[in-house]
């Protein structure tokens, strides 16, 4: 099923969310509600904040609807949700919901077991960690911040999303956040469960790995002709020479 003993010459590793470092299931069954069950008071009571207007108008433009008022947007959102649609307005509402609850101790994240460990030696052996997910920069540092190994966003170097890079399985998206690193395609890896986002990856010369964890929406499918890891300690990285 998996490829045991990857091993990558790369300066960073670019990390996927959903389905990679975290289970879909605890997004779905934990966050999704959280959020479903404030949209309303959200769009009733700051619709005027900037940001929450922002979104709003995005959902007006991408159902075509410019008089949707509040209970409209917020249907939209919900049938969004039930479709894990990853539609930029509803992760920015989301990522807005999920910090105030991250903050004040609602929630706390999810990471498969063998995740932070290999981040911590992959950080600690000088490779540079970057987040690119659907999920909002404002929801990645949450994520990041209240795990349940604590903060870990000192691990991190950096933060995409839709907006900030652009939609996951578009080619360009990639060649944005190369650039904003500074780190050429040939020097990054991307590690994500989708295998549309890992041929957009490949096709602008970044090395990519699908992984496949049983439960996920993606693990029958699998990942293509890409190579494969079930778990991140099945991937080896070398950077200036040394490697974990
Ligand atoms: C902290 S992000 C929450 C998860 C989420 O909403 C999402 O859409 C993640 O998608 P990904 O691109 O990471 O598969
Ligand atoms: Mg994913």
């Amino acid at each position: 099923m998996s490829l045991a003993g990857l091993t990558y010459d790369v300066d960073a590793v670019v990390l996927d969310i959903e389905g990679t470092t975290s289970a879909t299931g605890f997004v779905v069954d934990v966050l999704y509600p959280y959020s479903r069950s404030r949209f309303g008071a959200l769009l009733a009571e700051r619709g005027g904040d900037p940001e929450v207007a922002r979104a709003v108008a995005q959902v007006r433009e991408l159902t075509d609807d410019p008089e949707a008022d509040a209970v409209a947007v917020e249907k939209t959102l919900n049938a969004w949700l039930d479709e894990d649609r990853k539609a930029t307005p509803l992760k920015t509402l989301q990522g807005i919901i999920w910090s105030e609850g991250f903050a004040r101790g609602d929630l706390v994240s999810h990471f498969y077991d063998d995740v932070v460990p290999r981040l911590r030696a992959w950080h600690t052996a000088g490779v540079r960690l970057y987040v690119y997910s659907s999920g909002s920069v404002a929801a990645q540092r949450a994520w990041f911040t209240n795990s349940p190994e604590g903060d870990l966003t000192s691990l991190v170097s950096g933060l995409y999303d839709t907006e900030n890079a652009g939609p996951k399985q578009e080619p360009e998206s990639y060649r944005r956040i190369a650039d904003a690193t500074g780190i050429g395609p040939a020097r990054l890896l991307f590690l994500s469960d989708r295998p549309g986002e890992l041929d957009a990856a490949r096709a602008t010369g970044w090395h990519a790995v699908g992984i496949r964890r049983p439960g996920e929406p993606y693990y029958e499918q699998g990942v293509g002709d890409h190579a494969q890891a079930g778990t991140f300690d099945e991937i080896t990285i070398t950077t200036s020479g040394s490697s974990t």
